[in-house]
């Protein structure tokens, strides 16, 4: 859709998900609605980090020699570095950062909590804010300025084999996260030239937004001993020795609301699962002149019903036509709404209608079932979500057994192209250059085929695609 990106700046005003016109560009403002699904979303990722992570605080601002400490690390970050200058009127004798990102601010820290062996693993997390001045076209929670949540986790451990292992965990973790939110996703590794600085190597996720670009939502980095030697993180060994850690770090940001926001919304609005909806059932009473008090009656005991069984519920009592109810709750996107009129209480029913496949629906109200049934209908919803988005993608991942049929791809069906490369950089770059594209990175290794570049032997399956 040519028009995505005016139908996705739209719906987050319409659906008060964030308001833009803070006047910082690239900063925008949480509202009420937006809060609330991001507030969902991050208690639905700690819920499964917290099962073998801690979750810390550090501070905000890193002291300009720190960051500078690791030099491939302050290069890749050196353009886009926040720098506080003064304490009110007075000129700080020394340079401070606002965190791009916390590894410079943590590993300093690290160097002094571990001690032994059997202080590690250690597993830390974070949900901050980060600063980053993008010079390219910023877009709201998904090129901002402000990373408003920015979740980075940060491992330390004995060896080379525990960090590899927690870079499988961390995917692991993504990938439970994204499937949750029926969000789609092709997991390859970087190449050499688009890895995170001072990273060993880059795992990363990336998803399709409905124009055919991907966004990379989340990526998982394995630092080697890089930043240990830089910042002196040593363990003693069982034998007395002195080892230099391994490490991992891997995060998330606003990217992620951003897509749930994109994928699953439709020409009507939002579309959210039900996991970060912040009203999952909105109750709509049918009033006529006769018997409005008992359908009110009726309605009130079931929405206090449905609040009781921990269902997020609403019941719209506006004195407003249902229609323009109907409307303002399919494009704040709640996953079911009940419609109430004085027959359907006398006919012992009432209509559920999903805004998954927006279809009316006229079921018996049962009182022993309702809660079960209106659980059922939400997981549901939650999968059917992710079903839809899943078949989407996979469709739009097309290959190409050239570097023509590559760019026609990508230029008239937009979307993933898979190709054979024989993962030579040269060739790699001059693919990009071609086909006028980012490689994603390598999907899996692949003997299938000839590179499309050199018709060389393949060694790998990669992805490449127009990206934000
Ligand atoms: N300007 C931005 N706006 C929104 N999200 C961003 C922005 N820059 C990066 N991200 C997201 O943040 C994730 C992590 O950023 S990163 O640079 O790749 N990795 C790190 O900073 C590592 N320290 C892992 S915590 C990226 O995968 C991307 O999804």
């Amino acid at each position: 859709m040519t028009e995505f990106s005016e139908w996705f700046h739209n719906i987050l005003e319409e659906a008060e998900i964030i308001d833009t016109r803070y006047p910082i560009k690239g900063m925008h403002v949480w509202q009420p609605q937006g809060f609330k699904i991001r507030k969902y979303a991050l208690s639905m990722l700690k819920e499964i980090l917290d099962e073998d992570h801690e979750e810390v605080l550090f501070p905000l601002l890193i002291p300009e020699d720190e960051l500078a400490k690791e030099a491939i690390h302050v290069k890749g970050f050196e353009e886009e570095v926040y720098w506080i200058t003064h304490g009110g009127l007075t000129p700080l004798n020394k340079k401070l950062a606002l965190r791009p990102t916390s590894e410079t601010a943590m590993y300093p820290m690290f160097a002094l909590w571990v001690r032994s062996h059997s202080d590690l693993p250690m597993k830390f997390y974070q949900v901050v804010n980060t600063f980053r001045y993008e010079t390219k076209h910023t877009r709201p929670l998904i090129r901002v300025r402000e990373i408003t949540t920015f979740k980075e986790a940060h491992t330390v451990h004995a060896d080379a084999e525990g960090a590899q292992k927690q870079v499988e965990r961390a995917i692991e973790i993504y990938s439970s996260f994204f499937d949750q939110l029926g969000i789609p996703y092709v997991v390859t590794r970087r190449p050499e030239w688009d890895k995170f600085p001072g990273a060993d190597y880059t795992m990363a996720f990336d998803t399709l937004l409905p124009d055919g670009k991907t966004l990379q939502i989340g990526t998982v980095h394995n630092l080697g001993q890089t930043f240990a030697r830089t910042f002196d993180i040593t363990y003693e060994t069982a034998e007395g020795e002195h080892e230099y850690v391994y490490q991992t770090c891997y995060g998330l940001s606003d990217r992620v609301i951003a897509s749930i926001i994109g994928i699953h919304g439709d020409s009507a609005g939002l579309k959210l699962p039900p996991g970060v909806a912040p009203y999952q059932v909105v109750i709509v009473p049918v009033l006529f002149k006769k018997g409005a008090q008992e359908v009110m009656d009726f309605c009130n005991q079931l929405k206090d019903r449905i609040k009781k069984s921990g269902i997020r519920v609403h019941l719209d009592d506006r004195d407003l036509r249902a229609g323009k109810k109907y409307y303002e709750w399919e494009m704040r996107g709640v996953p079911i709404r009940l419609e109430i009129g004085p027959r359907d209480i006398a006919n012992k029913k009432m209509v559920i209608v999903r805004r998954d496949i927006m279809e009316k629906e006229i079921v018996d109200y049962n009182e022993e079932t309702l809660i079960t049934d209106l659980n059922n209908v939400l997981e549901d919803i939650k999968e059917n979500l992710r079903a839809e988005a899943r078949e989407d993608f996979q469709n739009n991942i097309r290959p190409a057994g050239t570097v023509e049929e590559a760019r026609d791809i990508v230029t008239n069906q937009k979307g993933i192209v898979s190709f054979s490369w024989c993962g030579d950089e040269e060739c790699g770059k001059e693919i990009e250059e071609y086909v006028n594209v980012d490689i994603l990175g390598v999907k899996e290794e692949s003997t299938e085929g000839k590179c499309i570049k050199c018709g060389k032997e393949s060694r790998y399956l990669a992805l490449l695609a127009k990206t934000y």
